[in-house]
């Protein structure tokens, strides 16, 4: 069975395909600046050369056609015919307290998600934009909706309710829900494997770095609290997000600076976080370079990020009582040694003995950075949402 996996973001779309016998990947890309006149995509067919295509791709109906397109071209393409394909699974970010596990989407689920769009309106729209253009081009493909929002639904009340009227629950369900799920699931999964532990039997603190950030205690295999909020704003410092700040700030900036509810959304979304601090980038790799060479703009702003990072782990051990196991996984956490050891070596406190040579070791594999008398095991664990998507999308569909 071949199962596309879809990611549409507001103005991209990553995609991978996938054989299900040997859960092998196929193929994998990305469409970026849908919407603008020199739209790109990414194509790489396992084996083949990778390719790149500049174009006028208006929307995602015509960035799925390009896909379907790419995936049968004769020379950089897997597939004899767009037929192969046998289901398509979609990230959708937020599924609200209606979904607590993946669906098969239907017009009740449709509707769900489009009543999800106040929530999430970054990421929601494209989501469903993505279900609509897979529809136009591929009508008798089911379609399965896979929720960031998922994982996190075993939260307790203490974690997930914001202390506010509560009316504002009952009537707009404001609440934490938490994001990255699949990933913080995942990469769970993968540590207590690896460690040969049931995961049931371990605490542990899952730190999703990449662009976006979020940690999440894993109490005996559940989230039980996570860092991103209602929406992916709230928590870690992050590329272009400022995550948690003082919410009187929003209303006191409006007035000063003349902002729009709009404007205000932007500035704390789009450019805050190491961006704002930094003066340089969003991207992790830029800001360490600039703190290489002495920047101190960039030190302020690795700093803060790290610092955040690390009071998160010290929250989350309080909340389970300590913990035994921590993951570093995504962008950041896969690859920024520097700041794994910046964050370990702050930790001895809680027993945390990095093991720095294993730290520095660059690899796509799960390993462990810390010494053996270490009192937490500390993985990388490199995460896979996609490969989530297509087993989830694979059990809902295969006996169909
Ligand atoms: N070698 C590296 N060192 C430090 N940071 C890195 C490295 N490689 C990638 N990154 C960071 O990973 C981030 C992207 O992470 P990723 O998980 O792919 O994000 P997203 O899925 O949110 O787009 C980049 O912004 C970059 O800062
Ligand atoms: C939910 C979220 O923040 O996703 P990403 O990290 O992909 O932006
Ligand atoms: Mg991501």
């Amino acid at each position: 069975m071949k199962i596309l996996v879809i990611n549409a973001g507001s103005s991209s779309l990553k995609y991978q395909l996938y054989n299900m016998e040997q859960e092998s990947m196929l193929a994998k890309g990305r469409v970026e600046r849908i919407g603008f006149e020199s739209s790109i995509l990414v194509h790489e067919s396992m084996g083949k050369q990778e390719i790149t295509e500049v174009s006028e791709i208006l929307d995602h109906n015509v960035a799925i056609k390009k896909v379907l397109d790419m995936l049968i071209h004769p020379e950089h393409g897997i597939l004899s015919s767009i037929d192969e394909i046998n289901a398509v699974g979609h990230r959708v970010v937020h599924g609200g307290e209606s979904f607590s596990s993946s669906v098969l989407v239907d017009a009740e689920v449709r509707q769900e998600i489009r009543k999800l769009f106040d929530l999430a309106p970054l990421h929601n729209p494209p989501a469903m934009m993505g279900i609509n253009a897979v529809d136009a081009n591929l009508p008798n493909v089911p379609q399965t909706a896979v929720f960031d929002t998922a994982f996190h639904q075993t939260m307790p009340p203490e974690s997930y309710l914001y202390p506010i009227p509560k009316v504002l629950y009952t009537k707009h369900k404001i609440r934490r829900y938490g994001f990255h799920g699949t990933s913080h699931y995942y990469v769970s999964q993968k540590a207590a494997e690896y460690l040969g532990k049931p995961l049931e039997d371990l605490k542990m603190i899952t730190c999703h770095i990449g662009n976006g950030g979020s940690l999440t205690a894993v109490l005996n295999g559940h989230s039980f609290d996570t860092s991103m909020g209602m929406t992916p704003l709230e928590g870690l410092m992050m590329g272009t997000r400022s995550g948690d700040i003082d919410p009187a700030i929003v209303p006191f900036t409006m007035a000063k600076e003349d902002l729009t509810m709009s404007e205000i959304n932007s500035m704390l979304n789009k450019h805050s976080g190491l961006l704002a601090i930094s003066g340089i980038s969003s991207d992790m790799r830029e800001i360490i370079e600039g703190v290489q060479k002495g920047d101190t703009n960039a030190k302020l702003a690795f700093d803060m990020y790290e610092y955040r990072i690390r009071k998160y782990i010290g929250s989350y051990a309080a909340a389970m009582n300590g913990f035994d196991v921590m993951v570093f996984t995504a962008g950041v956490g896969e690859n920024a040694s520097y700041l794994r050891k910046a964050i370990c070596s702050n930790l001895t406190y809680f027993g945390i003995e990095l093991d720095e040579q294993a730290n520095e070791v660059r690899s796509s594999e799960i390993r462990r950075i810390t010494t053996d008398q270490s009192k937490v095991t500390v993985l990388v664990v490199p995460t896979n949402e996609e490969l989530v998507i297509a087993r989830d999308t694979y059990e809902l569909v295969k006996n169909k």
